[in-house]
């Protein structure tokens, strides 16, 4: 049986007693090392809540900031900043009132600014000024300068555009002696650059009407109210400008499909749509204001929108086929130097699945080609090499693509 520690005897020791000493002072040492372990352990515990403490905060505060996002945003204006905190003036209402906003924001803000506040009346940004939004979103071209002659392989769309926009405009008693009235809105729907916003610019031009843009993704804010705004304020400078065709580019952007989400974003879409509608229904007495819209996107479109009495003519506009596609070149072509060589109806049956717009950018890479030789006649190989350039940036540029066959 082996000893236990207790059972062996320790041989004598002349110095036991300083080692026993020393040992204490060991111990001693051991006690407070212990106890600053434990109090460095209360602290990091104390850190480590207060931490969790300040987590919390800041994730409250980051959802609190992301509702104030997402909460409805109103439009008011500064009329003064004061020592008190800045005085706004509420669109819609008119009523003043008095908001403190951070040190930040303050540099930021001069009387007249347009402000986005919350349901709280708190500035959450300042808003571009109002004409520079109409800039933005409404173009007035009072001469647009495209001609029926510009556009190539849409003969029976063109008809359709010049009966329902340029008829009642040039000849409204024709309308008035068969007594009816002639259809309200044009809508033109089919892949892109295919030629929609030509056919609108052309008939305002024979018309000699101004040329109204709007895109319907621009009118898209988040403000209450704005988009509404900028609908009246399409058709008052319409009125000012009579005779006018009003152009909504995108109007999927706010004609589509209700969807079920209730977020304020799609609250301000439907009214904006809303006050489209109420512009179009009001609008018997309509003068020599014509409205043609335009889409990609014909399948989204909110029904309201098709409803008899409003965009009531819907005009496809498809990309066009072989006979088009080489009226199309040529039209392009008609101020290039074009080589003897070059087979305008060849082209046209191996550039498949063009658009309008897409012949164009051919017809323009085949000139580049071309001084890029240092020669002045376009030929044949030039179309067919901007072709496959083309054909390959687009193959490239994956999420844009307009494929050639
Ligand atoms: N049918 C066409 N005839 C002649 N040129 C065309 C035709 N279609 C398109 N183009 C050319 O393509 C350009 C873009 O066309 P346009 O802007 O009219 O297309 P869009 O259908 O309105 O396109 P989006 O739907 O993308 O707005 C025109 O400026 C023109 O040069």
């Amino acid at each position: 049986m082996t000893d236990t520690v207790d059972d062996v005897e320790m041989p004598y020791d002349e110095d036991s007693t300083s080692q026993q000493e020393k040992i204490e002072v060991l111990e001693d040492r051991l006690e407070i090392l212990e106890s600053q372990n434990e109090e460095m352990r209360d602290r990091l515990l104390d850190a480590n809540a207060e931490n969790n403490k300040y987590q919390q905060k800041l994730e409250r505060l980051t959802h609190e900031n992301k509702k104030l996002k997402q909460s409805p945003l109103f439009v008011a204006t500064v009329q003064e900043l004061t020592d008190d905190g800045v005085v706004i003036k509420q669109h819609g209402n008119n009523q003043e009132a008095l908001t403190e906003v951070t040190e930040e924001m303050r540099e930021d803000l001069t009387p007249d600014d347009r402000v986005a506040v919350n349901n709280s009346l708190s500035v959450v940004k300042r808003l571009e000024k109002e004409t520079d939004v109409r800039a933005r979103v409404m173009q007035v071209d009072h001469s647009p300068d495209v001609t029926y002659e510009d556009i190539g392989g849409l003969d029976d769309q063109l008809t359709e555009v010049r009966e329902t926009v340029e008829m009642p405009l040039e000849r409204p008693e024709a309308f008035d002696d068969v007594g009816i009235q002639p259809p309200s809105g044009v809508l033109l729907h089919g892949p892109p650059g295919t030629g929609k916003t030509m056919l609108a610019k052309a008939v305002a031009n024979q018309t000699d009407a101004s040329f109204i843009k709007m895109a319907g993704s621009e009118l898209v804010h988040k403000f209450i109210g704005e988009g509404a705004k900028l609908v009246r304020d399409l058709f008052e400078v319409a009125r000012e400008n009579e005779p006018a065709v009003i152009f909504i580019d995108e109007i999927d952007a706010i004609a589509s499909k209700r969807t079920d989400s209730k977020t304020s974003g799609d609250a301000e879409v439907q009214r904006t749509m809303m006050q489209l509608l109420s512009e179009m229904d009001g609008f018997e007495d309509r003068g020599e204001v014509r409205i043609i819209a335009a889409t990609n996107r014909f399948d989204m479109l909110d029904e309201a929108i098709l409803r008899p009495g409003r965009f009531d003519r819907l005009i496809e506009v498809p990309k066009p086929d072989a006979a088009g596609r080489e009226i199309i070149f040529r039209i392009h072509t008609r101020k290039m130097n074009v080589a003897d060589d070059v087979d305008f109806d060849e082209l046209a049956e191996t550039i498949s699945d063009a658009s309008g717009a897409d012949i164009k950018a051919i017809c323009t890479e085949a000139g580049m080609f071309a001084i890029r030789d240092d020669r002045t006649e376009v030929t044949m190989a030039d179309f067919e090499d901007a072709h496959e350039k083309l054909e390959q940036t687009d193959e490239a540029d994956v999420g844009d693509s307009v494929a050639f066959a």
